[in-house]
């Protein structure tokens, strides 16, 4: 069963059967939104409604549904709909950004507002059967910096905080101070000689960051299989390069030894040094990223959770017995151009 705010459904269903599948949450809700509309307060609906754009829930009989709860509640209130993924979906912060145009110039006090949702990351307890299906609502009212609620908090029915969390993964934990690029620390990010370094880590685990911070500083080559094709393609180029004499720099995800040891024959064959870099960066952080990737470069792609647990399931740690001459663990080390995309990056994206 699902929770709701202001609403659940009739049937009892997590998903609403149709347009006319709701009821109120609390007989109460329509005189508490009342006293606080009287009081001064503006009331204000965010919802995610992707359904909407995969043609599950019809616009027009969503858009009927949101009037009649309206009526029902007997209050003005202002409604934003989510219909697709992107920066508008919560917990992102851009149907907030709206309000915030869309506010006839009063400027609004986040402190001083509450924000109530169901999406809270609460735990299955003894009064509740089922763990909440997400933290959208919580993390979204963490990023908007507003005070959350649980509607049973707000609306009186829980005495006191209702046990939830943690998050999976929480970005602000990843900006500290004295972080290590490389471990072990004296691992040099640049080699003196001509060498091949194979990366290992999820997509979107900061490989092509770090590929490029070696290509633009010290001149190495990257080698990357979504621009060449094949992983024959890749060994050619490889090749090439090093006979030109210069050093290398393998961007792909290899979570295998089959692929890692191509290249590790390369370098046996031609006399060179080959080292693997590690990314520090588990699953949910590797999702973070490409979801701020997504935000921030309409040109990226989704990757999807399914990709990043065929990864999972492939990976086999790598070891120096594999041929390398040394396997360095590359650390996140926060660099932003824009000051804003240093800010997104601190918000949750996944819930
Ligand atoms: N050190 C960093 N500081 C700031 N942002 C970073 C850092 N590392 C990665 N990112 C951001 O995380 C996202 C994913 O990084 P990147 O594209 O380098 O990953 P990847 O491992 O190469 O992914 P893929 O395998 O899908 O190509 C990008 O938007 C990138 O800007």
């Amino acid at each position: 069963m699902a929770y709701g705010t202001l609403i659940k459904t009739k049937s009892g269903k997590v998903f609403p059967i149709d347009c006319r599948d709701w009821q109120l949450l609390f007989e109460s809700i329509p005189s508490e939104l009342k006293k606080l509309s009287s009081d001064g307060w503006k009331i204000v609906i965010f919802t995610n409604q992707k359904g909407i754009q995969v043609a599950k829930v019809d616009r027009n009989e969503f858009k009927k549904k949101i009037e009649a709860i309206v009526a029902k509640l007997g209050v003005p209130v202002q409604a934003f709909v989510s219909v697709a993924g992107g920066r508008y979906r919560k917990p992102c912060i851009g149907m907030w950004e709206e309000l915030k145009l869309r506010n006839d110039g009063v400027e609004i006090q986040e402190a001083e507002s509450v924000f109530v949702g169901d999406a809270a990351g609460r735990h299955k307890t003894t009064i509740r059967s089922k763990k909440d299906h997400s933290f959208a609502d919580r993390f979204f009212a963490a990023n908007v910096g507003v005070p959350f609620k649980t509607p049973e908090e707000f609306f009186g029915k829980s005495k006191s905080e209702e046990p939830w969390g943690p998050p999976v993964f929480d970005p602000k934990h990843l900006f500290k101070d004295g972080i290590q690029l490389l471990e072990p620390e004296d691992a040099p990010l640049k080699s003196e000689k001509p060498e091949i370094i194979v990366m290992v880590g999820f997509p979107g685990s900061g490989k092509s960051t770090i590929a490029k911070w070696l290509a633009e500083q010290n001149g190495y080559k990257i080698i990357n299989r979504d621009t060449l094709g094949t992983w024959q393609k890749c060994v050619a180029t490889a090749r090439s390069h090093l006979k030109n004499g210069d050093s290398l720099i393998i961007d792909n995800t290899s979570p295998d030894k089959e692929s890692r040891q191509r290249y590790v024959d390369v370098a046996k064959e031609l006399g060179i040094g080959c080292r693997c870099f590690v990314m520090n960066c588990d699953m949910e952080q590797a999702q973070h990223n490409i979801r701020f990737r997504v935000l921030t470069d309409n040109t990226a792609a989704d990757i999807s959770s399914m990709v990043l647990r065929i990864h999972k399931g492939k990976y086999v740690e790598p070891t120096v017995e594999e041929g390398f001459q040394q396997v360095v663990r590359v650390n996140f080390q926060p660099k932003f151009q824009i000051e804003e995309h240093e800010k997104l990056y601190k918000m949750y994206l996944i819930d």
